[in-house]
């Protein structure tokens, strides 16, 4: 056989070998949950299809008849679940589905050198020290940064509006606004994105955000492991990144000792660090997951909530201007009716993150009664399915409708608390692992809506094509609305 044919046949091998790892499920995933044909992650890469319809039109009927499906994701076949029974069980069990984040399922992608070992993604006694090191300062902050911010805001917008700008691109303006609140918040510096329009830090984050979540490597991430020159690249810009935060944080808390006397979340992992239970790196990971988390996701509900109420003005947004006009005290907010319902409804119609597959098993296992999972299967969670299913919301679910959580504020923070313990609404995850930002996400809604609703009225941009992002997380794609003083203040 000449050299051409050998290679060739290799070649061959290699391509059937792929072909059959990814088109068709491991033989021993369980027989009784249906497959999602594996190319269907793959669609919104060529077609413009976005999450919500592909959950619509290829997961949906399988998922609500069995509660959990095969699907194929990052490089490998995964159990997905919406079912409430079994997200229960999921959050409960930590010992057998056990998280296992990118820095184990893909220690070698950009992804994994971004964030690191960090408190959303470790398990077991280095979680613990993690989650005791920032939970106080998450829990426990001071809002007023949140109001000055909301207040810059709304004057990014206005100086928008009056230099004759006719619609706004939301997403970079949010991230500003959401950058500056948890780094002044919990990080102990002010990153001033909002301040200051040029912004070396926020310019080179947004150039390695863009290089790390590229569909192609976060489908295919063992592509990272080839020496690819742009790649490489991107590796060393994430670590410079990282560097440079951590030393607006050690500038800021370290070197004057000012951590000795403040309670944001990052003076407690430096009092860990001193300590000695966690060490550099690990400090430096969770600095990174504090601004990333923190961030990320506020901007994301934050969006979802300004199309939902440029949506629905005429109701959604009008009631809410005229429930926060005479509320000075920021802290009186969380005692709305209207707002919370608002937010907990907008967090249940596009929880911010939609899939999450970060837990591996540990044993042979069982979900359920009958579904068997073998030893090393990642176990995810899908939030849309599970806060759109009729089962848990009847025919209504995927209807926009505030009012379904009461009309007074006890009953609705009462079924707010009752949808999460059921899990029905687990965009915040639940049980031990609950999201620790949660109070502080909300706190930052309701202070900006409401500067926002008093000071401003906001339209969609009728150019604006009404679709989500494609994959990932989940917000309007590319959000635009139009805005106008709120001259009847
Ligand atoms: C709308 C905003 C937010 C949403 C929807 C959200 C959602 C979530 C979800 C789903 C998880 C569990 C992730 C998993 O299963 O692996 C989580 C965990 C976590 N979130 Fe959030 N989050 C939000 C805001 C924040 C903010 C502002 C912070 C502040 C830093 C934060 C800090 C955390 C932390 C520390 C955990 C890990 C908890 C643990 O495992 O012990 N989150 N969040």
């Amino acid at each position: 056989m000449g050299i051409f044919k050998i290679l060739g046949l290799i070649l061959f091998l290699i391509i059937s070998y792929i072909a059959f790892v990814v088109v068709v499920p491991p033989l021993n995933l369980p027989k009784n949950i249906p497959t999602i044909p594996f190319y269907v992650i793959f669609l919104p890469v060529i077609f413009p299809i976005d999450q919500t319809e592909l959950y619509d039109l290829y997961i949906r009927e399988s998922m609500e008849k069995y509660g959990a499906v095969k699907i194929f994701f990052g490089s490998r076949w995964n159990i997905l679940v919406s079912r409430s029974e079994y997200l229960s069980q999921i959050f409960k069990d930590e010992d057998t589905f056990a998280k296992s984040g990118n820095q184990k399922k893909i220690p070698y992608s950009a992804i994994a050198a971004y964030t690191g070992d960090n408190v959303i993604s470790a398990h077991g006694k280095v979680w613990r020290d993690y989650r005791n090191a920032i939970t106080k300062g998450l829990q426990h902050f001071d809002d007023a940064p949140i109001s000055k911010n909301a207040k810059l805001f709304c004057n990014k917008i206005k100086e928008r509006v009056q230099n004759g700008q006719v619609s706004v691109h939301m997403g970079p303006l949010s991230q500003r606004l959401a950058l500056d609140n948890i780094s002044q918040v919990a990080l102990g510096f002010d990153f001033a994105t909002l301040k200051h329009e040029k912004n070396a830090l926020h310019e080179l984050l947004i150039h390695i955000k863009k290089q790390i979540f590229h569909p192609f490597f976060l489908t295919f991430p063992f592509l990272d492991l080839l020496p690819i020159p742009s790649r490489r690249k991107t590796f060393r810009d994430i670590a410079r990144f990282r560097g440079l935060l951590v030393k607006r944080v050690q500038d800021q808390l370290i070197n004057n000792y000012k951590f000795e006397q403040t309670t944001f979340a990052a003076s407690d992992l430096i009092r860990a660090h001193n300590k000695g239970t966690i060490d550099y790196k690990q400090l430096s990971d969770n600095i990174v997951i504090i601004l990333v988390a923190g961030h990320e996701n506020p901007q994301l509900l934050f969006n979802t909530s300004l199309y939902l109420l440029a949506k629905y003005s005429s109701e959604w947004q009008e009631r809410l201007r005229q429930e926060v006009k005479n509320v000075t005290d920021p802290k009186a907010l969380a005692d709305l009716p209207l707002l919370n319902a608002f937010l907990f409804e907008t967090v249940r119609m596009y929880p911010p993150l939609n899939t999450i597959i970060n837990r591996c098993t540990t044993k042979v296992c069982k979900l359920g009664m009958d579904i068997v999972i073998p030893k090393n299967v990642y176990v995810g969670y899908n939030n849309f399915g599970t806060s759109h299913d009729a089962k848990n919301w009847g025919p209504t679910a995927n209807d926009f409708e505030p009012d379904r959580w009461g009309s007074d504020i006890e009953t609705i923070r009462k079924n707010w608390r009752l949808a999460k313990n059921r899990c029905v609404v687990t965009a915040f995850h639940g049980g031990r692992r609950a999201c620790l930002g949660e109070k502080l996400a909300l706190t930052e809604m309701r202070i900006t809506l409401a500067e926002m609703l008093n000071q401003l009225k906001w339209s969609l941009d009728p150019e604006w094509e009404e679709k989500f992002t494609p994959a990932g997380p989940l917000c309007p794609l590319n959000l635009m609305l139009r805005f106008k003083e709120n001259v009847a203040k």
